[in-house]
């Protein structure tokens, strides 16, 4: 699980200063299209179909749907395709974005009774993804949702009886196989977008291996696999499926037009906001515009300043309607982009890698693309996790690039240089070479797989991250390490939470300490997205009605806090509204609560140093109070977190005022190597 802090980061000054610059460039570049002078060139036209999109209006009209899906370059190939897909046990597919993969080859095998009457089950690496592209489908089918076609995600299953097609993400369906090894449920897996190598989807490439293996040896029914994107590295995928066959599908959807940079961009904030402007101006409206940043922080931040000058380039250009997205962001808002643009206007949305892969958003004509993504990295001598800004991969360019050929032609703008491009690793680096192992550990010895040096990763990690691993479950209590490494009876509890382990023990450990309903209360408000709500217009009034949540003890209390006065007034709409709370996501938190029944965080702890710098625990390394944190002005001599993250520097985020004490008590054998010095 990953945790994530809320409030975007006030920075007015630096936000005034921007728009400054900013007004200067845009006057000096008045009329000027990207395209006609540097920064940007041409690179190539990817031509093929060229067709009108049917407007929907917001009404089901299968006709135009039915007609649609015929267009689609994956039609021509239906039959073939399926014939092909009966015939193998397991298939790599592979063909362009846009091309019908994820919305057609599900209904195909579904229309040619190759499911033999089980569910197929297609894994998304993003709820967004597997929500949006779930309805769509049931629309086509022309069936309502959570009927034939339905999804599951964390917290939300919106199937039935009669689901047929379940699209999910990649980390339910690993969930469900620790209740079932077999995966006797589904006759076809397909694994969709596979180029992204999330951990959970690299894991459940060698459990649904086994799972095809284990239910041929058991004579049970077989197990069909599917492995799909648009850009992988087919023969190290089809190696590992046991050279399975690769199909290519021929043909691009609609052409989209790349441009670079001439020239390196050393701000990729201001060259997105001046390359939008630039468009803005010269475009009609319904033309709208997507542009790819890096994190919640940037987006808030972005959409003020494109929000600031909008207002003074009344006249230049539609009225724009500006949309941030990311994962935070409440289910309802995040869905909000997909709708349809108000005539007349442009709608621009500024999103994080969420809106990368398998993900339609109607009318996007033009991509902005600023070539980094945050990722999780990984330091095994540490045992840290550090989110970082990097660069991102030439499969993931390719898909951003995808994002604005979907329902006609585009245009998408590389904020990078040709050469930089080229400079850009082929393919994603996977991330289970790059995180904290522990939840996989967990994982697979739960699944009876206790040999995990040995597993059948795609991509094996270092054995130090899996010793690390090892070391930090057995730190907690959920492994032996004798004879060979087992699961105690506390590691198998920790197994059934949707939890980081470490927020797992948390709670485990919380009833012994009398304090469970903190800690489930804090826990729960940790595991969903964000429970504040800010809206732009109401800034300032919504942190002022906040202030009295807020805790000296720091973020966890304070949530602690909002979680108490949420069930004090029984969850009542008219309070949250006042109070710039988000109902839903604090209901989820209400049902995250019920849903599970000492403190884990042992690891994550920092102590201030003379000099004033605090220091991490267990890497001896300088860490930063974020500035979002309500302990941001203060100096506790210590503290525990939630997460680090690496920007200008290592900044914990969700912090808590501790007592030195309580660490020693948490975790006396883990303290004894690394005590803290006194004073
Ligand atoms: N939610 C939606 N609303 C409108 N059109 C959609 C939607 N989802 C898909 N489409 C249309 O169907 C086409 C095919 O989408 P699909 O996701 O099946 O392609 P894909 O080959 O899987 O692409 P990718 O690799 O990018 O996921 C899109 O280009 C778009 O025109």
């Amino acid at each position: 699980m990953r945790l994530r802090k809320r409030e975007p980061k006030e920075n007015i000054e630096e936000s005034k200063e921007f728009v400054k610059m900013l007004r200067q460039k845009l006057s000096c570049n008045k009329g000027k299209m990207p395209s006609e002078e540097p920064p940007y060139k041409k690179k190539k036209l990817n031509s093929q179909h060229s067709h009108s999109h049917a407007s929907q209006n917001g009404f089901v009209n299968n006709y135009k749907l039915q007609q649609e899906r015929r267009r689609l370059p994956i039609f021509p190939a239906k039959h073939k395709l399926t014939q092909q897909i009966r015939s193998l046990d397991t298939a790599i597919v592979i063909g362009e974005t846009g091309s019908g993969k994820t919305t057609q080859i599900p209904q195909f095998l579904h229309e040619a009774g190759v499911h033999r009457g089980s569910i197929i089950a297609v894994t998304q690496p993003r709820r967004v993804a597997a929500i949006t592209v779930s309805q769509r489908v049931a629309q086509e089918s022309g069936t309502l949702l959570g009927h034939l076609v339905g999804y599951s995600v964390r917290f939300e299953d919106v199937t039935s009886e009669s689901t047929k097609i379940k699209y999910m993400t990649d980390g339910m369906l690993l969930r469900e196989s620790t209740l079932d090894p077999l995966m006797k449920r589904y006759s076809i897996i397909v694994l969709d977008e596979a180029h992204e190598r999330t951990i959970h989807t690299d894991v459940l490439f060698g459990v649904v291996k086994k799972a095809q293996r284990d239910r041929k040896k058991k004579g049970l029914k077989p197990l069909k696999i599917i492995v799909m994107s648009a850009t992988m590295d087919v023969d190290h995928f089809s190696n590992y499926f046991n050279k399975a066959p690769v199909l290519y599908l021929e043909g691009r959807q609609y052409p989209v037009q790349v441009f670079y940079s001439t020239t390196t961009q050393s701000d990729y904030v201001m060259a997105a906001v001046v390359t939008l402007f630039q468009l803005h101006r010269d475009h009609p409206p319904n033309q709208d515009v997507l542009i790819f940043m890096t994190g919640q922080e940037e987006i808030e931040s972005t959409v003020r300043c494109i929000r600031d000058i909008s207002k003074d380039m009344v006249g230049e250009g539609p009225p724009l309607v500006v949309c941030p997205l990311y994962a935070a962001l409440p289910s309802h808002l995040q869905l909000k982009v997909f709708n349809k643009t108000p005539e007349g206007s442009r709608k621009v949305i500024v999103a994080t890698n969420i809106a990368e892969t398998s993900v339609t958003i109607h009318g996007i004509k033009f991509v902005i693309d600023t070539g980094v993504v945050k990722a999780k990295l990984y330091n095994p001598n540490s045992g840290l996790d550090l989110l970082k800004v990097v660069r991102i991969s030439k499969a993931q360019a390719l898909q951003r690039t995808g994002r604005a050929g979907r329902e006609s032609s585009g245009t998408c703008y590389r904020i990078y240089t040709e050469e930089e491009f080229d400079s850009f690793k082929k393919n994603t680096v996977p991330e289970i070479l790059r995180c904290n192992l522990s939840s996989v550990v967990l994982q697979l010895l739960a699944l009876g797989i206790s040999d995990i040096v040995n597993f059948d990763f795609m991509d094996k990690p270092s054995i130090e991250s899996l010793i690390g691993a090892v070391h930090q479950l057995h730190s907690l209590g959920a492994v032996t390490k004798e004879d060979c490494i087992k699961l105690t009876p506390l590691g198998k509890q920790m197994v059934s939470f949707p939890l980081d382990p470490r927020l797992s023990k948390t709670v485990l450990i919380a009833k012994d300490n009398h304090c469970l309903e903190e800690i489930l209360s804090i826990v729960s408000m940790l595991s969903v997205d964000s429970v504040m709500f800010t809206p732009q217009s109401k800034r300032e009034e919504a942190l002022e009605t906040r202030k009295k949540f807020i805790s000296s003890d720091g973020d966890h209390v304070t949530y602690l806090n909002i979680y108490r006065a949420f069930k004090s007034v029984r969850g009542n709409t008219e309070w949250c509204h006042e109070n710039f709370i988000n109902l839903r996501n604090m209901r989820l938190a209400l049902e995250c609560s019920q849903e599970m029944s000492g403190f884990g965080f042992f690891m994550n702890a920092a102590e201030l140093q003379k000099e004033g710098e605090f220091i991490s625990l267990s890497s001896r390394k300088p860490v930063n109070i974020h500035p979002s944190s309500s302990l941001f002005m203060c100096k506790p001599a210590y503290v525990i977190y939630n997460e680090l993250i690496q920007t200008t520097k290592c900044y914990m985020r969700d912090l808590s005022v501790v007592d030195p004490e309580w660490l020693y008590e948490a975790a006396p054998h883990y303290f004894r190597k690394k005590k803290p010095k006194p004073g």
